[in-house]
């Protein structure tokens, strides 16, 4: 019993039927269509013997009667399995649409820390093979089960009734069989899962070498990278050729015995004629019997491994389910125009216990002022953005939005509304300048977008491209420079209405003076912005209120002159 619950665990199987909710119909009609075509195997076998005797004792009117009979039941079952197709096909792809869905939703939904254990690569496994496997054993592997033991019933009974020895004998492979494929199936699980887990390795590398594309080329990494390919893939290689092999051992094991079997029914079939206990029309219906019981059993085998590689990319993709979700309610966005302070307590912080990152940080913003956050690299400035959107929760400590004429409000992913963020590296999508920017804003009018590009410094360059702000980009904003790119993601962050800019060097690849002019223009754009700017140009200072260091962990207020001579 153990053993059973190893392979299809109660766990597995609830989350199966949650993902056939709403679409148990549709896969009854195919469930139906399945069951209606295997009963048209075992009368296709009595209609075909109706049509030989009746030939043998020159009935030819009613042979030929049986033979129109036998026409329609082969053209009924053509229109059924095209049928089958189609709707197999379109169940299948809207299951694997919403799981994907689904698998994104809660990956959206989970905490970022969370998520970022894993590599993209893999995720991109999960949400393409895995689903594609859970979704091919559900609407294709499990109904065919389901016809093929009715085909394997129906046949049998019908060879009952011609003869009883060979039924007997075809009754007793039955067992054989699921015995044999069980134990098949339990090898064949724990192999599955070290061949997902080699292939979700070989997606994460080529997804890196795609993503690191310039790098490998501007270092001359081609060949070590290519050597790192190749060892990912024998490594897959291993797996899927060891699963292959025992796969073709299994089915020569199993194809052995079904071929003896059937040997043997011939041979009876024709020892039966010669002692004229059967006639020539009932040798043809029972060849075709032998056939249609031992199909469903090769068929049922063949199944299983689908049905392990099912269960087990069910297994992985329930690890997802079970992230811890962020605790988000949704309330209404604050209005940009409600200017926010915020306030640090003693905010303490480690992405691992004993590493301390965040030590005893305190801070006060008042509404509308603009900080630069400075500090050596690696002490924790970009941390302490995370903390602010709520990526992540401090260990010690509070962290609180001071708005005007309200209560504090503890910072929450439900406060994430009131943070619009620039963060490090190039953040656009491919598609035009208009989507990028709608993120920000979705109803942005074209004024609001030219406006925010203006305050960005960015509206001279963008009207100068042949299509304006509609001119399409590339991955990661590639037509464009970096700086641009920088200013277009400024751009988008203004078009949030939000009241808490969080700028992580967000201008770092600009020149002097329109970083200037941007930081300038943030302080006057309206509604007024309360805005957080880490840096490590000099430049900024001067716009700024308030200067502050991170250092071991604690946040020290420097004084202009200072910050600029210590930097
Ligand atoms: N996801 C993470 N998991 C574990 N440690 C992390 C993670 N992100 C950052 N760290 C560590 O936290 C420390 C602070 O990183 P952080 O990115 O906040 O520094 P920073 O001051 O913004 O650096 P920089 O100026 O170089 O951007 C670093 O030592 C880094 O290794």
């Amino acid at each position: 019993m153990n053993k059973l619950k190893t392979l299809f665990n109660t766990e597995v199987i609830a989350w199966l039927k949650l993902c056939m909710k709403g679409k148990w119909s549709a896969l009854t009609v195919i469930i139906l269509l399945n069951v209606i075509l295997s009963l048209g195997g075992a009368a296709q076998a009595i209609v075909s013997k109706q049509v030989i005797d009746h030939a043998v004792n020159d009935s030819l009117k009613q042979s030929a009667m049986y033979a129109v009979s036998f026409a329609l039941i082969m053209i009924a079952q053509l229109v059924l399995s095209s049928l089958l197709t189609l709707r197999t096909v379109k169940l299948k792809e809207a299951m694997n649409n919403d799981l994907q869905r689904n698998f994104m939703d809660r990956l959206y939904k989970t905490e970022w820390k969370a998520v970022g254990r894993y590599h993209s690569g893999d995720l991109l496994t999960h949400l393409t093979s895995d689903v594609a496997s859970v979704t091919d054993g559900l609407i294709a592997t499990l109904p065919g089960i389901l016809s093929l033991v009715v085909q394997f019933a129906t046949a049998f009974l019908t060879l009952l009734y011609f003869d009883k020895t060979l039924a007997l004998f075809a009754f007793l492979l039955g067992p054989v069989s699921v015995v044999i494929s069980w134990f098949i199936g339990r090898k064949l699980k724990k192999m599955q899962h070290q061949i997902q887990a080699a292939e979700s390795r070989y997606r994460s590398l080529l997804h890196e070498c795609i993503q690191n594309f310039l790098i490998v080329k501007t270092f001359e990494h081609e060949d070590d990278s290519l050597q790192k390919v190749r060892g990912a893939q024998q490594n897959r290689l291993f797996w899927v050729l060891k699963r292959t092999r025992f796969n073709v051992a299994a089915d020569l094991t199993m194809g052995t015995g079904y071929r003896l079997g059937f040997f043997l029914a011939f041979i009876w079939g024709a020892y039966r004629i010669s002692t004229g206990a059967a006639s020539f029309g009932m040798f043809t219906a029972f060849l075709q019997l032998v056939g249609q019981i031992q199909g469903p059993l090769e068929g049922l085998a063949r199944s299983f491994p689908i049905l392990i590689a099912m269960v087990t990319s069910a297994e992985r993709l329930i690890v997802f389910q079970q992230l811890t979700p962020e605790n988000k309610k949704a309330i209404p966005p604050m209005p940009a125009d409600r200017v926010t302070g915020l306030r640090l307590d003693h905010v303490a912080y480690s992405y691992e216990p004993g590493k301390p990152i965040l030590t005893d940080a305190s801070l006060t913003i008042q509404p509308g002022e603009l900080i630069a956050l400075i500090g050596t690299s690696g002490e924790g400035k970009t941390t302490l953005l995370r903390l602010l959107l709520a990526l992540i929760k401090p260990s010690h400590g509070d962290i609180s939005l001071t708005a005007l004429g309200r209560e504090r409000i503890a910072l929450s992913a439900d406060t994430r509304p009131y943070f619009s963020y620039v963060p490090q590296g190039n953040t656009l999508f491919s598609g035009t300048i208009a989507d990028n920017l709608k993120i920000g804003h979705p109803s942005a009018t074209e004024k609001e977008m030219n406006d925010a590009l203006e305050a960005a410094c960015a509206r001279s360059f963008v009207e100068k491209l042949p299509e304006g702000l509609h001119t399409v980009i590339g991955e990661h904003g590639s037509g464009l420079s970096e700086g641009q790119a920088q200013r277009i993601a400024i751009a988008r962050a203004l078009l949030r209405p939000a009241p808490i800019l969080l700028l992580d060097e967000a201008t770092s690849a600009l020149d002097m003076d329109t970083e200037w002019a941007v930081l300038q223009n943030i302080r006057s754009f309206q509604p007024r912005r309360t805005c957080i700017a880490i840096t490590h140009r000099l430049s900024v200072f001067d716009v700024c209120d308030h200067i502050y260091r991170l250092s071991e962990g604690r946040l020290y207020r420097e004084q202009k002159e200072l910050a600029v001579r210590s930097e």
